[in-house]
């Protein structure tokens, strides 16, 4: 818009909408309007703590009565913002400017106390947070845009920040989280970024390197990743080293104690080990900030919980500046993570503990070029021909493209694969069990063990192991390019191969064992696949990295080992072949898809007739209840039909995608099934759990299902679901043949509606002990008159309904007794009489001691127990 005759460049109501929309107060907005009229760029300037004569007449013209305008237009608690007393008159934020000072030796570091942030920043409990929208180009989007625009930041030391952007990285300009990042970074201030896969959090803590003399310390979860982090930055001019758990190499450790290095990775288990050293570098050259990446692994609530990650908090209480005098601030901690739901970061910032003031920068777990699918399936080898028919083709007729191109002959490069995996298979015997997890026809097995639960312990990878690779520490001087580690970052240099159009693949399988025959399925297939597992031998799993990040590799199969944080652009398919213990574990290793914003495929195959368990692993109740929960809410998501399923996993995060779906996903794209009325079978399963008849025909007469007393609290008063289930089979032939898997499927409808819940104390995947809620309750008295109750079937029920598998749980007497006609034949017949007497005889020959019934048995046991 034009200005108008008095300079006005917007409507007031326009402008304030826009503020608004940016994260200022109401109060702020109209007092600054009020002051300097409807013009954008005094506005903010007003806003963002100008302190001329005009924000003065802001603060004191337009404010609420009591309280300075400026500071509601200040996501920072009352104890630093409120600073307008300072006879400097002007107070302002530190700046990412003030650090470029001191890198370039253009000034002392500011001590100035900081009073603005960005809107979208703020403290927990405090101010609020502000989702910003992550674009997954270099250029900001038009929310990024007027942030950059309205930054703290001067124009002349954002133009050095960009030309370091520039220079290392090849990047235009930071995305605006990243800005957001450093400007708290800049203020001192603590920081928790929770930022989609792949959106770029690693900037955030690399750049703080580049701009300052000090040195920068991430805490990293694993060497893989730490080694491919050190490797770019060595490609983008940036020294830096990493220190694993191994053993320790003094020489590295000493040159990065005493700054050599201007980033310096280190797992958990290392920094605890080096406080004192690193209070040393603290004091000089300095240490600019603390980043604990994947800072999830910090939570007991987390997917990913590592013990050595709680003890972290000891970078706060031995890097304050209350501890070590010659510091002015307390050194900032950054902790970022891909995936933490609103728990998971309360325990953060409490188990770190992280200040009151820590900025939260939360941008969209979305991304929108994932493609989400869920597909049935058996997941075991007899289905590998069906499912993955579709890739092993895909990359064959990539293949002949290539070949035809460039004339290369392929096949002696798999058969090289193949042996790859059956040396590992080799190496791994041990380790092989045929103890039939999933499928009897599973590959050829050398030991054979039975299915108990230390052997399938044995056969999973429960967590990333820190030292996945074969060397526990290394040093990357800017622009070297050691021997010794051709690998990730230089993935496009390097590829003596590549994949074409059709990219990576990573195929993540519950069992190691899986890894291997999978592995090897593939290979037979004629792809350039190998397997990864943590058992693997440390150099064939650093061969593997090398070989994928190469694109020598099109599929890698593997467990949960293959790592968190894998920055490979091109992964165009992520496959599930089992379902995950959360969705944070499974969107973390889907986010490893598409990183070049390019559409990618994320599908999960689930056997949706098997109810999932949790691994085994050592628990506390609580945790369980919560490894429970998780496990749920990822298998509700395998059996949703009728919700977008990026919706379901940013709104896992606490974010609101609004009423659209991802318009591609599985669900977008097919649509949901035809709702059906449940109200007849609701009623049934609900009168069943009260114990009451249903009153509707004579057939339905129900007596009470038995009800078992385990010594747990709720058992005693509801009944097992199993047992409710045959007892509607039983007393009404028209659901005689309908699976406990349908029934199941209605039970979390209802628990949905929250009309039934669960009884025990630690509820499991499926309902175990359905009862009655009192919303439930008030249905079923008013149920005559109740409006129809439709809902989706989810996918368990439409497969039951499918493949119908009557009597699934019957003997084949029991089968009889079911059916209403032959058990009136039996009753009625001679040959249901003949039945029955042999039954009675075979109950009384297997009674030990005589007795007719088991119950005859037990009550003479019972009282002769009285009667001693
Ligand atoms: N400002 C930027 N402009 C363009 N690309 C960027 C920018 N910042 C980072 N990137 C690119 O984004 C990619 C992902 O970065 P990074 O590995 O830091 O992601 P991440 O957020 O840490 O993901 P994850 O949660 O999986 O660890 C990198 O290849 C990086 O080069
Ligand atoms: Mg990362």
């Amino acid at each position: 818009m034009e200005p108008d005759a008095a300079g006005c460049d917007v409507s007031a109501d326009g402008l304030i909408a826009e503020l608004l929309d940016m994260g200022f107060e109401f109060d702020a907005i109209s007092a600054a309007v009020g002051a300097v009229g409807p013009r954008r760029a005094e506005v903010l300037e007003v806003l963002l703590g100008g302190s001329d004569a005009r924000a003065g007449q802001a603060r004191r013209g337009g404010g609420v009565p009591g309280r300075p305008a400026l500071s509601t237009a200040q996501p920072r608690p009352a104890g630093r913002g409120m600073k307008l007393s300072n006879p400097r008159g002007r107070l302002r934020q530190s700046s990412i400017t003030d650090h470029v000072a001191s890198a370039t030796g253009g000034g002392k570091e500011s001590g100035r106390e900081a009073n603005i942030s960005f809107p979208c920043s703020s403290a927990p409990g405090g101010p609020r947070v502000m989702p910003v929208a992550v674009d997954f180009c270099s250029e900001p989007g038009p929310q990024s845009q007027s942030l950059v625009e309205n930054s703290t930041v001067e124009s002349d030391q954002m133009d050095r920040i960009s030309a370091v952007l520039q220079k290392h990285f090849g990047f235009s300009c930071l995305k605006a989280f990243q800005k957001e990042v450093l400007d708290a970074w800049s203020a001192h201030r603590d920081c928790i970024v929770l930022a989609a896969t792949g959106s770029g959090k690693s900037l955030c803590f690399q750049i703080p390197a580049l701009l300052t003399t000090k040195v920068v310390v991430v805490i990293s979860p694993l060497i893989s990743l730490m080694h491919d982090q050190c490797l770019k930055l060595a490609n983008h001019g940036v020294s830096a080293c990493f220190l694993g758990s191994g053993q320790p190499d003094s020489r590295v450790e000493g040159k990065a104690m005493a700054g050599m290095y201007k980033i310096v990775y280190v797992c958990p288990e290392t920094i605890l080990r080096l406080m004192e050293p690193l209070k040393k570098l603290a004091e000089k050259p300095g240490i600019a900030l603390f980043a604990i990446d994947e800072v999830h692994c910090v939570s007991k609530w987390g997917h990913d919980f590592r013990p050595d990650y709680r003890r972290l908090s000891a970078l706060r209480e031995n890097f304050s500046s209350s501890k070590l005098k010659f510091l002015k601030h307390d050194i900032p901690l950054m902790a970022l993570t891909a995936t933490a739901t609103i728990p998971v970061r309360e325990d953060i910032t409490k188990s770190l503990k992280m200040s009151k003031d820590t900025a939260i920068v939360l941008t969209s777990f979305f991304r929108p070029n994932l493609r989400f699918s869920v597909k049935h399936s058996k997941t075991s080898a007899s289905s590998y021909g069906k499912d993955f028919q579709e890739l092993i083709g895909a990359y064959k007729a990539s293949r002949e493209g290539q070949q035809i191109l460039h004339g290369i002959d392929t096949d002696s490069e798999s058969s090289s694969y193949e042996s790859l995996n059956d040396s590992a298979s080799d190496d791994e015997d041990a380790n092989v069990i045929s103890a039939n997890h999933g499928d009897k026809n599973v590959g050829k097995t050398k030991t054979s063990m039975t299915l108990v639960e230390e052997n399938i312990e044995n056969e999973l990878d429960l967590y990333q192991g820190v030292d996945n690779f074969d060397v526990s520490c290394g040093e990357f001087l800017e622009c070297s390019q050691p021997e010794s580690s051709k690998s990730p970052a230089q993935s496009n240099q390097t590829s003596s191969s590549d994949c074409g159009v059709q990219g990576s693949t990573i195929v993540y399988v519950p069992t190691r064992k899986q890894t291997v025959e999978l592995a090897n399925f593939l290979c037979k297939s004629g792809l350039r696949a190998a397997a990864y597992n943590a058992k693997m031998p440390k150099s064939h799993l650093r061969q593997v990295h090398q070989q994928f990040h190469c694109n020598d590799l099109e599929v890698v199969v593997a467990t949960i080992a293959f790592g968190m944080g894998i920055d490979k652009s091109n992964v165009r398919r992520i496959i599930h072949y089992g379902l995950p213990q959360s969705l944070e574990a499974y969107y973390q290793e889907a986010g490893r898809a598409g990183r070049d914003g390019k559409l990618s495929d994320c599908t999960l195959y689930y056997n949706f007739l098997r109810t999932p368990t949790l691994l085994p692993n050592k628990r506390s109740e609580e945790q369980a209840k919560a490894a429970y929960r998780m496990l749920r809410d990822c298998f509700h998501y395998s059996l949703n039909t009728s919700t977008c399923r990026a919706k379901i996993l940013v709104k896992y995060f606490g974010e609101d995608f609004g009423p659209d779906g991802c318009r591609m996903c599985d669900i977008c794209t097919n649509g949901p099934p035809q709702m059906h009325d449940f109200k007849e079978e609701a009623i049934v399963f609900m009168n069943v759990l009260q114990g009451r008849s249903g009153g509707e025909t004579d057939e339905m007469i129900y007596s009470r299902v038995p009800h078992y007393s385990s010594g747990r609290r709720g058992f005693g008063e509801a009944p097992n679901f199993r047992m409710v289930v045959s007892h509607i089979r039983e007393k009404l032939p028209r659901f005689a043949a309908t699976d406990k898997i349908w029934w199941q499927g209605l039970s979390r409808i209802l628990e949905g509606l929250r009309y039934v819940e669960e009884a025990a104390e630690t509820p499991r995947v499926s309902m175990q002990y359905p009862e009655l809620t009192e919303d439930g309750l008030k249905f079923l008295s008013s149920s005559q008159s109740e409006a129809p109750l439709y809902a989706y079937p989810d996918a368990a029920m439409l497969l039951a309904m499918k493949e119908p598998r009557p009597f699934s749980g019957f003997s084949d007497w029991g089968r009889g007794w079911a059916d209403p006609e032959t058990r009136r034949q039996r009753l009625a017949g001679k040959k249901a009489g003949r039945r029955k007497r042999k039954w009675r005889s075979r109950g009384r020959q297997q009674q030990p001691g005589g007795f007719t019934t088991a119950r005859e048995r037990l009550t003479a046991i019972l009282a002769k127990k009285k009667k001693r």
